[in-house]
């Protein structure tokens, strides 16, 4: 099935592939799908998104623009699939698992005792002034937490409570140290810390609680 505007981006599970609950109990994981390039396809929409955050078009080349964008958008509409089976999210080798609404991250610990990664702010996370949007801040911090918290309880894991702490601001094109961990884990109830880092400054910390899912839970 085909997703757009018209059909309302509806793009369903396919049916060989059943899952009950909202999240599934395991994540498929892949290093093929969209193929050996799919990484530098990433790539290049994250650039379209920065490119397109601080373009000043005239109207005639925003006329140019808007056929261009919309014939690529019709070459992916081509090709659209259910999330579970899409690159985006399950491309383990890629930064931030291909997924391009997520800051782009490079995994370096991933275990019992936390996540650690790199995590590079692009010029389109921009807030103001140069410095990072604090939502695209928390929203890395809810994948990594995520991660961390599933990797302590083996299972899918959803956020329950997110507080991230600002602590001074958060530059774009550096890469930056995220780490996140389990600090107590009770019952279905993983209580999760983390920090992120410029160097020696600290930038923010998170104190989040995510819930381990029960088996068919929505
Ligand atoms: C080397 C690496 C290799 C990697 C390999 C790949 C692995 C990748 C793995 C992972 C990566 C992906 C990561 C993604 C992460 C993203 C996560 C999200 O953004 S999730 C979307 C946003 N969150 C929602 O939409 C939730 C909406 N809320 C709910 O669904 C429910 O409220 C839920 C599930 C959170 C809890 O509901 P209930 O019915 O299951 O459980 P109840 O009984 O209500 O709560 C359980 C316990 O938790 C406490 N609790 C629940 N909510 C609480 C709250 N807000 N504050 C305090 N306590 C709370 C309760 O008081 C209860 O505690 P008592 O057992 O009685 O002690």
């Amino acid at each position: 099935m085909t997703s757009s505007p018209e059909s309302g981006w509806a793009v369903p599970a396919d049916a060989d592939s059943p899952h009950e609950g909202g999240f599934r109990a395991r994540m498929d994981i892949t290093t093929d799908r969209g193929g050996p390039r799919y990484g530098e396809f990433s790539e290049e929409i994250r650039r379209l998104m920065d490119l397109a955050r601080y373009a000043c078009p005239t109207p005639e080349i925003t006329d140019e623009l808007i056929d261009q964008v919309r014939a690529l958008n019709k070459r992916l509409e081509d090709v659209q699939i259910d999330e579970w089976r899409s690159p985006a999210g399950t491309r383990i080798d890629l930064p931030a698992r291909g997924n391009i609404t997520l800051p782009p991250y490079e995994i370096s610990e991933g275990g019992p005792d936390g996540v650690v990664a790199s995590v590079t702010f692009r010029p389109f996370h921009l807030g103001g002034n140069d410095a990072a949007h604090g939502g695209h801040v928390a929203v890395a911090f809810d994948d990594l937490g995520g991660m961390a918290s599933a990797l302590a309880v083996q299972g899918i894991t959803r956020t329950a409570y997110l507080t991230v702490s600002y602590r001074s601001l958060t530059p774009l094109r550096t890469p930056l140290r995220m780490h996140t961990w389990v600090e107590n884990l009770d019952g279905r109830k993983a209580f999760v810390k983390g920090t992120l880092h410029d160097g020696d400054r600290l930038c923010a910390d998170l104190d989040a609680l995510f819930i381990a899912l029960k088996p068919g839970q929505p």
